[in-house]
Parts: structure tokens; C-alpha cells; sequence
């Protein structure tokens, strides 16, 4: 475990962590040592050596003194330790998480990332203050009585010498286990984490097709699956234990039948081989507590392997020196034989070739599930590319800070999250230093005035984890407002399909002109008057532009564009006349 929360916290605290285990060793051994004298001291009181007693007494003394100053000095340390590790891996991972790439967000990472800096951390931090005291101590007291016992018969101190390697390997073992099936557990545990949510998150998709009361499938095998591994859990568990308790016991009883032959011995004295027997005692009671501590400490680590893991994931690369920009080129958007594939997934852009013109608006349109998302997502380096490159502001995004390349950039994607604050905040969080006379401007032409005026806290209520508070088209419209604030010289638009009533498509396409007044605008459009709004429509088909041009030309151009600007037509009820 220690190697792993060495890497885990850096190396600049390489030096705590080994003076904290120095100082845990100092107490376990001073521990031991205390205890071990108590042979010496009865031999000499049995023997009427009161001189040699008193000397015997005084070490005792001295080393229980001892003890009490190391054990109380590593207590502190502990502590410190412990709020050492919470704030640095609090950080660390804080830290790491703003420079990932934004394509690592997406799936169960974040239930994983959740679990792992709440109850990941919390058990890691714990297992420093509670169970790292008590396993140094649990191993390195019997080692020190060992020893000593060494001095007073050569036998038991054998004994001590050979069981010594097979309790190490039944700790190791059954730690083991544990740690085992910690990570099933781990694992099941996430999945049902994710499971729950969404079954909390889509409950009106859910009741819609009755899977809210005869069940949720998914929900229900991952919450089987926890139930099994926690009960493999447990056997796992309770057979590393009785492994473990065994061989201790075993161990035990061989020094104790050790001490009896003793005893039928001419030379050593009953109330030595009390003291002996004693010793014992605690040589044993310590091991049996680090055979039940082994698995915590184990299952710590596993967190820091898991911490470790998140710590691992690459950040974007940034340039060693911010890039420099040609200015006639702000706002332009190119894409050069630009290929990508998610992971483990088919290719979805098999070349994609395309550039947009500084302040002009630029359609994409394309069958569902062709890429046209992922086209938005890559252009804000979300994901790397496989090959080709993407130039914004003339400049390849690999070659830009992410402040640079966010800064060229307002989002506005269908999944609008708007943080638990008011309108205000949401809108404010464009350009914190916009003017209220902006604020105000940004409200008017994104229809957000509307919904300030209508809402009797106005600016100042508050929308609810998510936005949850606003319907659909009120969030998109909040988020537009922002974008309208930022004034960033490209705005990268997935129009909402579900959320847009008449006047909301209307407030849409008015934002979209005062936006593409601002720089160039790039936008996922659904709708025919958004298609049509366009000063130019790109045709995305498996994986490729296949088409470009404007609305009028591509209907004669090109067969498919034309179907599907049909279909799209009669859906929205508009007449294509000739
Ligand atoms: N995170 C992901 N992991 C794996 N595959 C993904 C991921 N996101 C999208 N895909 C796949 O990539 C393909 C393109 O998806 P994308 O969302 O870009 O399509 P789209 O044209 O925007 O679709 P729509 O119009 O329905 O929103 C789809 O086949 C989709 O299943």
C-alpha cells in the first residue's frame, strides 16, 4: 500500500509518509520492548535480585515512558497524515479532471470518478488514520517479543522464526481474496450506482413504456449481481480469516506446548514461565488483529489503484508555447481528411474534408447517428483525432492551449445543463464582466427577457440542479444567451429537435443571426427553417461530405439531400413547390 500512496500523492511527500512509518515502527518496537522486559524483571525479582530488579524496573519505566511520548508523536503524525492525504488527493484529482480530454466524460466514467473522490477517498484517508497504527503494530510487536524470547529459549524463539513466513503468506493470501473481491464488488457497486440514477433520471420514459412497475430490468440484474458478489464477498472473506486465525492458533499452541515441556525443565523457574506464557499472549494477540486489518488495508490500496487509474488517463497534450494566430483567419472552422472512431467502436469519420468561411453560418446536416455531433465534439477537441487534421482560427487545435481554443468557442448543444444558481448566474457565466446593458441585449434577443419577466423572481430565480426548473427550450435559451455573451468568434449550435415549440424555433433562428453577426456559426440543424436559414449546407453521408453547397442547389444537386429535406418538410408541414 505504501508504494501505491506514494505514487498517488507525488513525490514531494515521499518524505512524510516514510517519517510517519518511521515513527509507527519507533512506537511498535518501543511496544514490544516494554512488554519483553517483564521476564528479566520477575526472573530477578524470583531470584531475590533486588538490585538487578530495580535496574530491570527502571528500563520498564524508561521504555514505557518512551513508548507513551512515540505513540502520542505518531498519533499527531497520523492525524496530520490523514488531512495530508485527503486535501492532496482532493486536489490531485481536481486538478487531472480539468485537463482530461471532455470525451473522457461521457458513459459510467463519472459514476466511477464520483464514487471514487467521495467513498474511494473517505475509505483511503480512513485505513491512514485507523487501521495503519494497529498493522504496524500488529506486526512489528510480535516480531520485537519474538526476539527477545529468542534470548530466553532458543525453541520458542524458532517456533516464532519458522511460523513467521506461513502467517505472512495466509495474511497475503486471504488479503488477497479480499482485495479480489473488492473489485468485483467495486465494479458491481458502480454499475448499479449508474443504474439507479437513471432509473431516478428517466422516470417518465420508464412508466411511458410500463417498466416503472413491472420493473426495470437493467436496474434489477445489476442490484442481483451486487447481491452475488457481496456474498462472494463474504466467503472469500471469512475463508482468508479462518485461514489466517487458524495458523496463528496453531502457532500458539505449539509455543505453549513449548512452555509446558519447560516447565517439567530443572532450570526454569513457574513464575518465569507465567511471564513467558504472557508473552505470548501478546505476541499472538497483535497478529490475529493484523490478520482482520490486512483486507481493509488491502482494499485501500484498491482504491489507490483506482485513484491511480484516474491520475493515469492522459491529459491533452497542451503546446509548449501558445499558438499565434493569423487575424483574417479568426473564426474560421477547417477540416482536413479528418478521420475518428470511438473506442472499440466502427470509424464515423472516414475523411472528412470541409471548411467554413469567417462569419458566414454553416449547416450540417445528415441522417441520424452519421456524425454530425461527433464532427461538433471533435472540432472542440473533446476526442483526438485518428488522423487529419482540424484548424480553427487557422491554427491545428493540437497546437493550441485549451484556453485558446475555448476561448474561440461558445457550445450550445442540445443537452443544455445549466448549473443550480439563478438565470442570472447561468447567463453571467458567458462573460462574467458583461455590462447589465449586455446582459440585458443578450436576454432580448434569445427570448431569455421572456422568461424573466414572466417568473416572479425574474434574474434571480434560481433554476434547479441541471436547470431542472426550466422546461427544454427555456434551457437552450439560457444557453444561447450565454454564447450571445461570450461573443466567442464561433459558435458550435446543435439545434434542439425535441425541446422547440413555434416561438421558441423563431427565438432560435433570431439568436442565430445576432450570433453569426459576432463570427461564424456552425450548427446541427434539424428543422427546415433552420436548414434553410443557412448561407451554406454541408451533407454529411457515411463518414464523408458528400454534398455542399446552398439549400437551392443542393435540391437539384444532390438526390439524397433532397429526400431527406422531404421527409423533413411534410414532418414539419411545410410544401416543397417546384
Ligand atoms: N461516446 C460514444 N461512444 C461510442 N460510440 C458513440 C459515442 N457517441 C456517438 N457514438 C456513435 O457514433 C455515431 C455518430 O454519432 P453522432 O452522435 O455523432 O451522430 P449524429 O449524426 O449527431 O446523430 P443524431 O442526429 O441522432 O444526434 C453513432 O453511430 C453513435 O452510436
Amino acid at each position: 500500500m505504501i508504494p501505491s500512496l506514494i505514487n498517488v500523492l507525488g513525490p514531494e511527500h515521499r518524505r512524510a509518509v516514510k517519517s510517519y512509518l518511521a515513527w509507527l515502527a519507533a512506537s511498535a518496537v518501543l511496544e514490544g520492548l516494554a512488554v519483553a522486559v517483564l521476564v528479566p524483571l520477575l526472573s530477578a525479582v524470583l531470584q531475590d535480585d533486588l538490585g538487578s530488579a530495580g535496574r530491570w524496573l527502571g528500563v520498564l519505566a524508561a521504555a514505557t515512558l518512551a513508548a507513551s511520548v512515540v505513540y502520542y508523536v505518531q498519533g499527531m503524525r497520523g492525524f496530520t497524515m490523514a488531512l495530508t492525504v485527503l486535501d492532496t488527493l482532493h486536489g490531485r484529482i481536481g486538478a487531472h479532471v480539468v485537463r482530461m480530454p471532455l470525451g473522457w466524460f461521457a458513459g459510467e466514467s463519472v459514476g466511477r470518478l464520483s464514487r471514487i473522490t467521495t467513498s474511494g477517498v473517505q475509505a483511503i484517508v480512513s485505513s491512514i488514520a485507523h487501521l495503519m497504527q494497529p498493522l504496524v503494530r500488529g506486526v512489528l510487536a510480535p516480531v520485537t517479543i519474538a526476539v527477545v524470547v529468542c534470548f530466553y529459549d532458543w525453541r520458542l524463539g524458532l517456533v516464532a522464526i519458522i511460523a513467521s513466513p506461513f502467517i505472512y503468506w495466509c495474511f497475503r493470501f486471504s488479503a488477497r481474496l479480499l482485495g479480489a473481491s473488492d473489485e468485483l464488488a467495486d465494479e458491481a457497486a458502480v454499475t448499479s450506482g449508474n443504474r439507479v440514477l437513471e432509473f431516478a433520471r428517466h422516470q417518465p420514459v420508464l412508466r411511458a413504456f410500463g417498466q416503472s412497475t413491472s420493473g426495470y430490468a437493467p436496474l434489477e440484474a445489476a442490484i442481483e449481481n451486487q447481491r452475488q458478489v457481496g456474498r462472494k464477498q463474504l466467503n472469500w472473506t471469512l475463508g482468508g480469516m479462518l485461514l489466517s486465525g487458524t495458523t496463528i492458533q496453531l502457532t500458539f499452541t505449539v509455543m505453549v506446548l513449548i512452555v509446558v515441556l519447560l516447565a517439567g525443565g530443572p532450570q526454569t523457574q513457574s513464575l518465569q514461565l507465567v511471564a513467558l506464557l504472557a508473552l505470548l499472549a501478546r505476541f499472538i494477540g497483535p497478529l490475529a488483529l493484523v490478520s482482520e486489518l490486512s483486507g481493509g488495508v488491502r482494499m485501500a490500496r484498491n482504491d489507490l489503484d483506482r485513484v491511480q487509474a484516474v491520475l493515469d488517463v492522459k491529459p491533452l497534450p497542451e503546446p509548449a508555447a501558445p499558438a499565434v494566430f493569423d487575424s483574417a483567419q479568426t473564426g474560421a472552422i477547417a477540416f482536413e481528411n479528418v478521420r475518428f472512431g470511438y473506442p472499440q467502436a466502427t470509424p464515423v469519420l472516414k475523411g472528412v474534408d470541409f471548411s467554413v468561411q469567417p462569419g458566414s453560418v454553416t449547416a450540417l446536416v445528415g441522417r441520424s447517428g452519421s456524425g454530425k455531433t461527433t464532427i461538433t465534439r471533435i472540432a472542440a477537441r473533446f476526442h483526438e483525432v485518428d488522423g487529419g487534421t482540424v484548424r480553427i482560427g487557422g491554427v491545428d487545435v493540437r497546437e493550441q492551449t485549451t484556453a485558446q481554443l475555448m476561448g474561440q468557442l461558445s457550445l450550445v448543444f442540445q443537452d443544455v445543463y445549466l448549473f443550480d444558481g439563478t438565470i442570472a448566474e447561468n447567463v453571467r457565466l458567458g462573460r462574467e464582466s458583461a455590462t447589465d446593458e449586455e446582459l440585458a441585449e443578450a436576454a432580448q434577443l434569445s427570448g431569455v427577457n421572456e422568461i424573466v419577466n414572466r417568473l416572479p423572481a425574474g434574474w434571480d430565480t434560481r433554476v434547479g440542479e441541471g436547470g431542472a426548473a426550466l422546461s427544454g427550450g427555456e434551457r437552450q435559451r439560457v444557453s444561447i444567451a450565454r454564447a450571445l455573451l461570450k461573443r466567442a468568434p464561433i459558435v458550435l449550435l446543435d439545434e434542439a429537435t425535441a425541446a422547440l415549440d413555434a416561438t421558441n424555433e423563431a427565438l432560435v433562428r433570431r439568436s442565430l443571426q445576432a450570433l453569426s453577426r459576432h463570427g461564424t456559426v456552425l450548427v446541427i440543424a434539424h428543422t427546415p427553417a433552420m436548414i434553410t436559414s443557412a448561407d451554406r449546407i454541408l451533407v454529411l453521408e457515411q463518414g464523408t461530405i458528400a454534398a455542399s453547397g446552398s439549400h437551392d442547389e443542393l435540391l437539384v444537386a444532390h438526390q439524397g439531400y433532397a429526400s431527406m429535406f422531404a421527409e423533413r418538410a411534410a414532418t414539419a408541414g411545410w410544401q416543397l413547390r417546384a
